[in-house]
């Protein structure tokens, strides 16, 4: 009897001490049974994962599908709000990962130090009529301060960058790298990868095929004509006439705007994104494990074009991309896309490095 009065203070206890940040975690007080005092460390195998702007509306389900991912031992769960609440939450799944909630901007290093992968969807999403650009002036200076404390914290982890836009945000965290002397252009990717899961469906229904059966690479950028589909180069191979063609690609490049104008104003793509950034992240861990042949399409430090930055088909691997491959044959209609597409991206890369640089 008095055993089981004992176990029940102690889990009082522990559930009064909830998550607290590692520092906290690390200390013992008297009287108290902190989670470090219990016999599960989080020991076991995987990888360290921090998700930053994780209260937020990718944040929360992105959390959510990392916790079940048994690649994934720790996870940290960064945000300015909220956070303690939803690693609460996420802690009680039973799943292997370890989690860690940290709040507000001085337990940012905490949060980084040690994380194998940092995947970023801090920052403001659109409302109706606005473009992606125009969440520059809030975004660039979040994924400014988030870059420096990577470049300090943990220069070696591999960034998944979500917050938009995408096409500045990335060469805004290459620059912050570079100034630190951390940049490995091998280890920052933009995450496209909602551009190709909408492209599979799109073409999928238009195709009559399960969406899982079909493969299309979606190159250029994040942000409307810069996000340029291949169909072309569809998996299984077929054709497109030219009335499917114009809808199929006008569909994936608005497919953001779509979802923006159906929320009327509460915000953005949330669930679809925190899919397609699970399926990436998971990609980056498998390459990371030393998985052979892992292929997926993101923004990148790139040779493939005259820019700086191009979203093109990447292999993953140890060091994060390990090898880019060049777009392939592009019909007339593509060509066409890519001199467009590569026009808008110029400008919105070159608005990103002058920003890091003031
Ligand atoms: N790359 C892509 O394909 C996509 C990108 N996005 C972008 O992802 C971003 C986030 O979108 P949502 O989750 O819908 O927005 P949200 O507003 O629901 O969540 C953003 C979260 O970031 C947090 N945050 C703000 N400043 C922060 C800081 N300095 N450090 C850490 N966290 C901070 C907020 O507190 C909030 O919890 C937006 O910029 C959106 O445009 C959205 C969909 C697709
Ligand atoms: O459209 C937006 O603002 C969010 C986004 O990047 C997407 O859904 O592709």
């Amino acid at each position: 009897m008095q055993q089981s009065t004992d176990i029940h203070r102690r889990i009082a206890q522990i559930s009064s001490h909830i998550n607290p940040p590692i520092n906290q975690q690390q200390q013992v007080e008297e009287g108290n049974l902190w989670r470090s005092d219990c016999r599960a460390k989080g020991g076991s195998p995987g990888f360290k994962v921090a998700i930053l702007g994780a209260a937020g509306g990718i944040g929360q389900p992105l959390a959510m599908l990392m916790k079940m991912n048994p690649l994934v031992a720790v996870l940290h769960l960064y945000d300015v709000v909220n956070s303690p609440g939803v690693t609460a939450d996420i802690s009680h799944m039973d799943t292997g990962a370890v989690v860690r909630g940290f709040l507000g901007q001085n337990q940012l290093e905490d949060a980084l130090t040690g994380m194998d992968l940092v995947i970023i969807p801090a920052g403001v999403p659109r409302k109706p009529g606005m473009t992606r650009d125009d969440l520059f002036n809030i975004n660039a200076g979040i994924v400014k301060t988030i870059s420096e404390g990577i470049a300090k914290c943990c220069p070696k982890a591999i960034v998944n960058l979500i917050s938009n836009p995408v096409n500045s945000t990335v060469p805004i965290a290459a620059e912050v790298f570079k100034k630190a002397g951390t940049y490995d252009p091998r280890r920052l990717l933009g995450v496209t990868m909602l551009d190709v899961v909408r492209a599979n469906t799109f073409v999928a229904e238009v195709l009559g095929l399960d969406p899982r059966e079909v493969s299309i690479p979606v190159v250029g950028g994040h942000a409307g004509v810069t996000i340029l589909p291949l169909l072309s180069q569809v998996k299984p191979a077929c054709s497109f006439t030219k009335e499917e063609t114009e809808y199929l690609t006008s569909r994936i490049q608005n497919g953001g705007t779509e979802v923006v104008e159906a929320k009327a104003g509460a915000g953005s793509a949330t669930l679809s994104m925190a899919y397609a950034a699970v399926k990436f992240a998971d990609a980056c861990l498998r390459g990371l494990r030393g998985d052979a042949g892992v292929v997926e399409c993101a923004f990148v430090p790139s040779q493939v074009t005259e820019l700086p930055f191009f979203a093109s088909r990447v292999r993953l691997g140890r060091s994060g991309v390990e090898e880019i491959y060049p777009l392939g044959p592009l019909n007339e209609y593509e060509r066409v896309g890519l001199e467009k597409a590569k026009k808008e991206l110029g400008g919105s890369i070159e608005k990103g490095v002058s920003f890091a640089k003031k």
